[in-house]
Order: structure tokens, then C-alpha cells, then sequence
């Protein structure tokens, strides 16, 4: 599974969605600028639609609300529910796993979601494969994976799965990113004036950014990866369990000890992010203004929020011997394009203000203006937002 969503969305694959990227976020603009007040329903739109795109070929769908992006929604809701620890005392009582279904409604549960998701995803692989058949597919993820069926090893279902499983990473992720971008806009309005002056000097007024503006704008790629730690969009890390005894600072971690990493502290690790609560994108840059090289240690991404990475060796985290399959995001290429794109955009089209009250004064959005849905926070503003 892993070999099959490296080979649909590593760093080389993921530039083949970079037209249905551009092509989204100058949608998302158009959405901002007809209904301001919506801004938050067009960026979890934009990420669901950019997402359905890649995976599955689709043409940009129209609302967020789409039965198809509502039924995925809830069934990664579910999942990261479920991720959450301590979710369910079967983590504490492992030999409740020994219970008989009538006795274990959370074995029936999920057995009954099983069901229905799968018959979810097998019915948009399927979808894809009949197109394919009458010649009328998009390159997308899953004609990726049909097409390499044999090489990958995977049955239906596990394809069938690996599809659904990318678009319920990907799209929700994306768009809580985005909206804590929104926040950082209007506390930081200074960072936005910067980035609007290189988008000036860079690309004028006659056209709409594009990916091969991506070298002249280290700015907006700063902003990304400050974006990423300022508010990491998942605060903790999924469960991992480890696999051998280990000692750590004089704690013994036995093995099969679930291990949760705590991305919110490593992100502002003083060490590396002296004036870790201010969003301050200047942190990636060098005296040039170009990409800095990496801070150390953050495995070159400058931040957790994508993971941890396979050989992180920082001394707080080496215990972690675990059991699963990456530590790190498969997605964090595309993800890190359709924010560079959206970002780029956004401010090339709109300026993004505090709201003003009755008397005319800015109203102040909260730093913690958040929704926990999970493992993924949203920034929930929707009152205090306008463009001009
Ligand atoms: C801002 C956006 C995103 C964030 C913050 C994010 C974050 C993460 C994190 C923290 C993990 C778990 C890493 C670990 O500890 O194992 C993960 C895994 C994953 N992500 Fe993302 N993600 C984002 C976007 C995406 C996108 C756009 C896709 C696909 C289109 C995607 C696909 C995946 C997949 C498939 C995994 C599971 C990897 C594995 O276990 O092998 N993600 N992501």
C-alpha cells in the first residue's frame, strides 16, 4: 500500500496536480470574492474538491455539502474519533478484544462501518475503472493504482480503501491549514502586506500566480511551513505503539506502551523557535530573503506537523521504536502545493481584515478561536472576517 502512495503522490507524481491546483484556487478566489462571509465553507470546499480531483479524477465539485464529500467527512470523522486516545477501553483492557461481538458494541460497530465504507469506496474505484474501460478516465490516484494492480499486490478492497483513505487525509487537513492561515491574516497584517509586496514585485497585476513562481517567492513558502507549526492542524501526533523495552530519561517504557508525540511542543521547542507563539514566516528565511536551510533537526520541513519522519534522531524522541507505517505524511507534497497555490492566489486577489463592530472598530479574533474535531483543529472565525 505504502509503494502504491508513494508512487501516486511523491515529490515527481505530485506535480501532475499542479494544473488542477492553480485551476482550484483561482475557483476559490472567485467563491471568496462573490460571498466573503463564506470564506470558510469555499476553503473546505476547495480542499474537498482539489482532493476528489486527484484521487478520483473528478471535475471541481460545487459545495462542500456534496453527499459524496459529507459521507467521506463522516467517516474520517469517525476515524480520527477513534484515533483519539483512550477512545476505547479495549486500549486498556486489551483482552476485551477477546469478547464475543453481542457483547462488544464496539466490535459491531465497526464491523457495520466497515461494511458500509467499503461499499462506499469500491463503488468509486469502480466508477473509475468503467471509465477507464470506455476510454473517457483523467489521470488520477486510482487509475494510478488500477493500472498497476499487479505490481502493487492489491485486491480490490485494499484499493478500493488506499483511494478513499487518501481523500479523508487530505482534505480536511488542507483546509484546516488554510483557515489557520486566515487567523495569522488578520492578527499578522504585516506578514501579509510582505507577502503582497513580493507577489507585486514578482508577478504584477496582469496575472494570477502559478507554480513556476514558486522559486521567486520564498516568502509564501516561509509562510507555509510557519503556518504548519504556528497552529499545527493535528496538536498530537497518531497513536503509536512501541515495540521493544526502552528507557527514557530514567522512564521505563515497556514494549506495546501506547506512545502519542506531542507535535504542538515540538513545533515551539524554544531551542529551535525562540519566540515560538509569534507567527513570524522571516524564521525560514536567510539574510537574502531565500529559503534558509533546515532548522535543525525538523527533518528539512521545519516543523512536526507533517509527522515525525523515519530516522528522527532528536534526542527527546528516540524511544520510539513503533509499530505502523510512516511517520510522516504521504501527502505533505501535494498538501504543501495546494497551500503555496491557494496562499499565493488569496493574496494576489484580496486583502483579509479584522471585522469591524457597530462602531466601527476592528474586533479582535481570538488565538484561540479553534474547533477540535478530532485529531484536526479549525480555526472558526466566521464573524470576523471580510475582504476588500
Ligand atoms: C496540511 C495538510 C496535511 C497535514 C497537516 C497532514 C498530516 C499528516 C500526519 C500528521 C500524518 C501521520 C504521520 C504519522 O505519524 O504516521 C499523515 C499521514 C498521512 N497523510 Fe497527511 N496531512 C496533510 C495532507 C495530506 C494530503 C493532501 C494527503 C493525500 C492526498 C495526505 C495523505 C496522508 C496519508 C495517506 C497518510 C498515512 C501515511 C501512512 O501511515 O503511511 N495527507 N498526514
Amino acid at each position: 500500500m505504502r509503494r502504491a502512495a508513494h508512487e501516486g503522490f511523491n515529490v515527481r507524481a505530485s506535480t501532475s496536480y499542479q494544473p488542477l491546483q492553480e485551476k482550484e484556487s483561482a475557483l476559490l478566489v472567485s467563491h471568496m470574492l462573490q460571498d466573503p462571509n463564506g470564506w470558510d465553507d469555499h476553503l473546505k470546499r476547495s480542499a474537498a474538491s482539489t482532493v476528489l480531483s486527484a484521487v478520483y479524477g473528478w471535475l471541481p465539485i460545487d459545495s462542500s455539502a456534496d453527499s459524496l464529500v459529507g459521507r467521506i467527512n463522516e467517516m474520517m470523522h469517525r476515524v480520527v474519533q477513534a484515533c483519539l486516545p483512550g477512545a476505547f477501553l479495549v486500549e486498556i483492557f486489551p483482552s476485551m478484544l477477546y469478547l464475543p461481538d453481542w457483547m462488544a458494541t464496539w466490535k459491531r460497530k465497526g464491523k457495520d462501518f466497515f461494511r458500509k465504507d467499503t461499499a462506499m469506496f469500491e463503488e468509486l474505484l469502480d466508477d473509475v475503472r468503467n471509465k477507464m474501460n470506455s476510454g473517457s478516465s483523467t489521470p488520477c490516484f486510482a487509475a494510478t493504482l488500477l493500472e498497476g494492480e499487479k505490481k502493487f499486490m492489491l485486491n480490490n478492497q485494499e484499493a478500493a480503501w488506499l483511494a478513499g483513505t487518501m481523500f479523508g487525509a487530505g482534505a480536511e487537513t488542507t483546509a484546516a491549514a488554510l483557515s489557520v492561515f486566515m487567523l495569522a491574516m488578520t492578527l499578522y497584517p504585516d506578514v501579509m502586506h510582505c507577502a503582497q509586496a513580493q507577489l507585486d514585485a514578482v508577478i504584477g497585476r496582469g496575472r494570477l500566480p502559478t507554480f513556476d513562481d514558486r522559486p521567486n517567492l520564498p516568502y509564501i513558502e516561509a509562510m507555509v511551513k510557519e503556518i504548519l507549526r504556528w497552529r499545527p492542524v493535528g496538536p498530537v501526533g497518531l497513536p503509536r505503539r512501541s515495540m521493544q523495552d526502552d528507557w527514557y530519561k530514567g522512564y521505563f517504557i515497556p514494549k506495546g506502551t501506547i506512545v502519542v508525540y506531542n507535535t504542538w511542543a515540538m513545533n515551539r521547542d524554544p531551542k529551535y523557535f525562540p519566540d515560538y507563539d509569534e507567527f513570524r514566516p522571516e524564521r525560514y528565511l536567510d539574510s537574502s530573503g531565500q529559503l534558509a536551510e533546515a532548522i535543525s533537526d525538523t527533518h528539512s520541513l521545519g516543523h512536526f506537523t507533517y509527522g515525525t519522519g523515519r530516522r528522527y534522531l532528536r534526542p527527546t524522541f528516540t524511544y520510539i521504536h513503533v509499530k505502523g507505517f510512516a511517520r510522516i505524511c504521504m501527502g505533505k507534497d501535494v498538501a504543501n502545493q495546494a497551500l503555496f497555490i491557494d496562499i499565493a492566489t488569496l493574496l494576489w486577489a484580496v486583502n483579509i481584515e479584522k471585522a469591524r463592530d457597530k462602531n466601527g472598530e476592528h474586533i479582535i479574533p481570538s488565538r484561540t478561536d479553534c474547533l477540535d474535531e478530532g485529531l484536526v483543529v479549525y480555526v472558526t472565525l466566521s464573524h470576523v472576517q471580510r475582504f476588500c
